[in-house]
């Protein structure tokens, strides 16, 4: 099933679940959980340093460099798996991407606060393919100020399925996973098109 969503101020998601056919969800979802080099990193958040709720990992082609809440992740090279799930996104979105971070929610005290994926290297409109493996878990769009007044959007999205975030989405609306009891371990991977900045 394919659900189209049209957000105030111009954003578009497009959800496919199921995307990936259940078998092969599993498989990659037990691949990635055992074979990605997982890491909880330290954040700074408004100056006081705190342990990601969940672990990650960058992957991406040479020169990938992405920097966000104060880090600065050098990309690890594309494992086959993730290289062949690269032109699998590429062609259901009719996008580009270089680079790939994976997010590993253990369980429902993991989480991802909301925010934008609207750094600078992303560039002014970026299509963001988010492929989710695993456990369903919710996830949520505010608005913001700007669109004060907006019900907020929420998705389920299960394993094996992919949301593609595109238009003017990351200007208008914020995205995050709230922790959610219960909840079983699921892997969240976010293709993006990294852009060569100005330093
Ligand atoms: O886990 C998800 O579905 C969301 C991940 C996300 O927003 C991100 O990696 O920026
Ligand atoms: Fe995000």
């Amino acid at each position: 099933m394919v659900r189209v969503e049209h957000l105030a101020g111009g954003g578009l998601l497009t959800l496919h679940d199921p995307w990936l056919a259940a078998a092969e969800a599993e498989a990659l979802f037990a691949a990635l959980r055992d074979g990605i080099a997982w890491k909880q990193e330290t954040i700074r958040v408004f100056g006081r340093e705190h342990q990601q709720p969940r672990l990650t990992a960058w992957y991406g082609d040479p020169g990938t460099t992405y920097r966000y809440s104060g880090l600065t992740l050098e990309p690890l090279v594309w494992t086959p798996a993730l290289s062949a799930l690269r032109r699998q996104v590429e062609e259901a979105s009719g996008a580009p991407f270089n680079s790939v971070l994976l997010n590993h929610y253990r369980g429902g005290n993991d989480a991802m606060g909301f925010h934008a994926d609207a750094e600078r290297e992303l560039g002014e409109n970026p299509v963001i393919a988010s492929v989710s493996l695993g456990a369903p878990r919710r996830f949520v769009l505010k608005p913001v100020r700007a669109l004060a007044g907006e019900a907020p959007v929420e998705l389920s999205l299960g394993g094996g399925s992919l949301l593609v975030m595109g238009g003017t989405t990351q200007h208008f609306w914020r995205h995050g996973v709230p922790r959610q009891a219960g909840a079983g371990p699921r892997i969240n991977l976010t293709f993006r098109r990294i852009l060569p900045v100005a330093a």
